[in-house]
């Protein structure tokens, strides 16, 4: 018997990015707020009995055995050998641009096939699952917009009001692996507390840099500075403003050169895939 299930996979915003520390094995430590936006991509995900795990849809600058979408199924234990699922990706959040599309669409595979396939894991083993496949993967999974320190996998759910943003997404891609091994980044930010970042102090650590080596990008958050403050969102390329309503947002879409594309979002607490699903026990 087969069945289905259609979900959108959230982009994310970093409202802010410090770097604070470096690990011995080169990971950078980090303090963020993960702002879950209403805008994604759509997966759905079709169960079947052929044991096999197959993709089709959006095809991707990568090939199929690399897709964190693939990766995620295979990482899961199936209670039977004949389990299968054939998943369809719509893609729209844009590959490399900060807004962590791979991390979202490898936990939106986790939620899913846990429950299509009724393996009933919990919470803390599918971020374990998660974590593997790649850093932003756990706040998905936990599916809450959250404070978050470690490399980014220590998660305190916060409750932000509900506002809007304009994401620009610049005509450029910007390697994560090259800004985090840029000689010139500061790695040393004070650890805040989540008041401080209320109270306006906090930045993206990553953003001058990258302002300097992509003119593309500089130019988007010039475009932006015009409606208000405007950041970087991960290591790049994507660059965000707040809106107090929709409509203002939209209207400074409007205004958006044409050498550039962008896209009016909610920011919302709750996960789109947490709120369709049953969600994993405890
Ligand atoms: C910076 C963030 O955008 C914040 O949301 C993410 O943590 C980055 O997530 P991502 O693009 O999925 O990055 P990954 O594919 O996991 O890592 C790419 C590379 O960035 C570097 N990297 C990543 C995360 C981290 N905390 N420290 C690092 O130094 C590592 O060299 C790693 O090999
Ligand atoms: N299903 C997928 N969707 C998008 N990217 C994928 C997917 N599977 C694998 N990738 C690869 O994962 C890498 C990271 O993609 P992602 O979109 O998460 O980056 P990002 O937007 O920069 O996110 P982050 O904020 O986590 O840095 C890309 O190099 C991409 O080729």
């Amino acid at each position: 018997m087969s069945s289905s299930l259609t979900l959108l996979s959230p982009a994310k915003l970093n409202l802010f990015l410090h770097i604070t520390g470096r690990r011995a094995d080169g990971y950078h430590q980090l303090q963020t707020l993960f702002q879950l936006l209403d805008w994604g991509d759509t997966l759905t995900f079709i169960s079947n009995n052929s044991g096999e795990i197959t993709l089709s849809g959006s095809e991707l600058d990568i090939p199929a055995e690399q897709n964190l979408i693939i990766r995620a199924a295979q990482a899961l234990p199936r209670a039977h050998r004949d389990q299968g699922v054939h998943i369809i990706l719509d893609k729209r959040i844009p590959e490399g641009g900060g807004l962590g599309g791979g991390s979202s669409n490898a936990a939106t595979t986790l939620l899913a096939l846990n429950q299509l396939w009724q393996l009933g894991l919990a919470t803390v083993p599918l971020q374990q699952l998660g974590v593997r496949l790649g850093a932003d993967v756990p706040v998905f999974t936990a599916g809450h917009t959250a404070w978050a320190e470690g490399v980014g996998d220590i998660l305190t759910p916060v409750e932000l009001a509900e506002t809007w943003y304009l994401v620009v997404v610049p005509p450029c891609h910007v390697s994560t692996a090259e800004i985090f091994s840029n000689e010139r980044l500061t790695r040393n930010t004070s650890p805040i507390k989540i008041a401080a970042f209320f109270e306006g102090h906090s930045r993206n650590d990553c953003q001058k840099i990258v302002r300097e080596l992509y003119p593309e990008i500089d130019n988007a958050l010039n475009f932006l500075e015009n409606f208000g403050e405007a950041r970087l969102t991960g290591t790049g390329a994507c660059v965000f403003a707040r809106f107090p309503d929709e409509s203002r947002a939209r209207s400074a879409l409007g205004q958006l050169p044409d050498s550039m594309t962008g896209f009016v979002a909610k920011g919302i607490n709750e996960s789109p895939v947490l709120s369709a699903l049953a969600g994993p026990k405890d």
